[in-house]
């Protein structure tokens, strides 16, 4: 596999970043088809080296330069003995010089594409890379159809065709991979959103650039992973007591919803929170103290036993079953004007879209592609076309930090780079899995990190916890009860755990 030259091993770049830093590298080396030749030949040696035995290689094949790609991996395979077709649409011959000139090195058989593909071991899909454009027509949909009917794996050179490299969004049909191998750099639409189900397992290829090619180019956006967390989880000081490691107060919990605030509360403390309060309905006090005996929970009906509670507090979090009725709207209002360092989910962000409130400096928001559509005043569809679109556009509205949830969860604030994390399973898609992160961002607040860093390292911790609840019982039936231990284990180990690059 080639692993050369990472100019920062999270960095991620759109495709117009990609387009100069294509042409800078182009420049240094003197000849745009030395890039070509290069990434051919390292999507041939990741194919060799993943699948050695194959004997039979389809490689499907597009009018532009990612079809360039393919024909020259076609032209090694052929080279290496192997029975090689290159499949194209009819009307789809290279159109590009470069792409035309690999297309007339490759001295072996084209075939055009008609309803089926032909049987082989591996098939290469080097039909749209960076250039993909709009929706696939209806030919084109056939044989992205084909390609995933097929029973061969397939290796993506660059973007699997179909995705949209920038947005992570599927317009159409897209190929679903199990390997991509990117070239020159990591693209930040490969890591949130519809994407994640067409990607497989992602590696780079750099093609032996060196960094000056990046100079002048800042990252879209920044991917994190489990491998991050020691940046942000220091070990505590010897001499630490309960009220250095912060107090955090949950707010919510109405009739029919307390175990909402319950898992926050038992996620705070997990997350090493030194002191964790519970402001919430009286009938569910006993019930969590219960379970929760180190929580310390108040009935909120006294509004005397309510400011001194949020007087206390190093960090709030409000919302997880808080309901929209005048309880809830009194205690959201109550925690939104207590100038505390603020998080806000579920109710209090779909009060917040109705009663747009002024939220305190550096408050952190936290919602599902559905609450983030109220809260845009657009369709939960629209915010999946782009993760990192609507994420800023939160961040813009709301002037404060944004954790966007859902498959590679894009964490947004002004004036930073935003993050997307390399972490979490769809088992996570289970009533309470929020509630829990709620309390794991209010606990790193309390500790004493900025609203950012909380958030990015809270979703990050929250993601690892959740993969280690799967891989030890499966993604099915999860609860985010599960995650708790998980939660200390990641929040103090070296969390350090072997994944594929995403
Ligand atoms: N430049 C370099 O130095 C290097 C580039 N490299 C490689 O080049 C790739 C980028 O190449 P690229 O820019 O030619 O675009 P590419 O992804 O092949 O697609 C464009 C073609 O597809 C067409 N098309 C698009 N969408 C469509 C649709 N839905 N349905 C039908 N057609 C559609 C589009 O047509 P048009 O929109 O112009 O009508 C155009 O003809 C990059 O990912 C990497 O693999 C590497 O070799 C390293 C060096
Ligand atoms: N497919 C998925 N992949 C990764 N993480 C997921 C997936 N589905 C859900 N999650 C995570 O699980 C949590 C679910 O939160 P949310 O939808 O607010 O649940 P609830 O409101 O029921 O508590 C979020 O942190 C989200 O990122
Ligand atoms: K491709």
């Amino acid at each position: 596999m080639s692993f050369d030259v990472i100019p920062f091993a999270g960095a991620l770049h759109d495709t117009a970043s990609l387009r100069r830093i294509e042409a800078a590298a182009a420049r240094s080396l003197g000849d745009s088809h030395e890039l070509m030749r290069r990434a051919g030949q390292s999507a041939w040696r990741e194919l060799l080296a993943v699948w050695p035995q194959a004997q039979r290689v389809v490689v499907v094949c597009g009018p532009g330069n990612n079809g360039g790609d393919g024909y020259v991996l076609a032209q090694h395979a052929q080279q290496a003995g192997r029975d090689v077709q290159v499949v194209r649409l009819p009307g789809d011959a290279p159109r590009g010089d470069l792409a035309r000139r690999a297309a007339e090195a490759y001295t072996g058989r084209v075939v055009e594409f008609a309803q089926s593909l032909p049987a082989c071991d591996v098939i290469v899909d080097a039909l749209f890379g960076i250039g993909f454009s709009r929706a696939p027509d209806d030919a084109t949909r056939a044989l992205i159809e084909a390609v995933n009917a097929h029973p061969a794996p397939v290796l993506a050179l660059d973007v699997p065709s179909g995705v949209d490299a920038d947005r992570g969004s599927v317009p159409g049909a897209a190929v679903d991979a199990a390997r991509t191998v990117e070239f020159i750099a990591s693209k930040s639409g490969l890591r949130t959103g519809a994407a994640l189900d067409h990607v497989g397992t992602l590696t780079l290829a750099t093609l032996q650039l060196g960094v000056d090619v990046f100079d002048g180019i800042a990252p879209q956006a920044e991917r994190i992973a489990p491998v991050d967390l020691p940046r942000w989880l220091a070990p505590r000081r010897r001499d630490s007591h309960k009220g250095s490691n912060g107090r955090v107060l949950c707010i919510g919990g109405e009739h029919g919803s307390g175990g909402a605030i319950m898992l926050c509360a038992q996620a705070a403390l997990r997350s090493g929170a030194g002191l964790v309060e519970v402001a919430t309905r009286e009938r569910h006090i006993a019930p969590l103290l219960s379970r929760l005996p180190e929580a310390m929970a108040h009935e909120v009906g006294d509004a005397r036993a309510l400011h001194d509670a949020l007087d206390r507090a190093d960090a709030i979090a409000v919302g997880p079953g808080l309901g929209q009725q005048d309880w809830g709207l009194h205690l959201y209002e109550r925690a939104v004007a207590s100038a505390k360092p603020l998080l806000l989910d579920a109710d209090a962000l779909n009060l917040l879209a109705i009663r747009p409130f002024a939220l305190p400096a550096d408050a952190v928001i936290t919602p599902h592609p559905g609450e983030a559509a109220r809260l845009l005043g657009i369709t939960t569809a629209q915010v999946q076309q782009d993760r990192f679109a609507a994420a800023r556009a939160l961040s813009e509205r709301y002037a404060c930090v944004v954790v966007l949830k859902g498959a590679g969860t894009v964490v947004a604030a002004a004036h930073e780079t935003p993050r997307v994390v390399a972490a979490g399973n769809p088992g996570m898609a289970v009533g309470g899995m929020g509630d829990v992160l709620s309390g794991v961002i209010a606990a790193l607040r309390a500790q004493g990190m900025n609203a950012f860093d909380a958030a990015s390292c809270g979703a990050l911790l929250h993601a690892a916890a959740g993969d280690a609840a799967a891989h030890e019982g499966g993604e099915r039936g999860l609860l985010p009860s599960d995650l708790m231990p998980w939660l200390r284990h990641f929040a103090n180990r070296d969390p350090y755990v072997p994944e594929p690059m995403r």
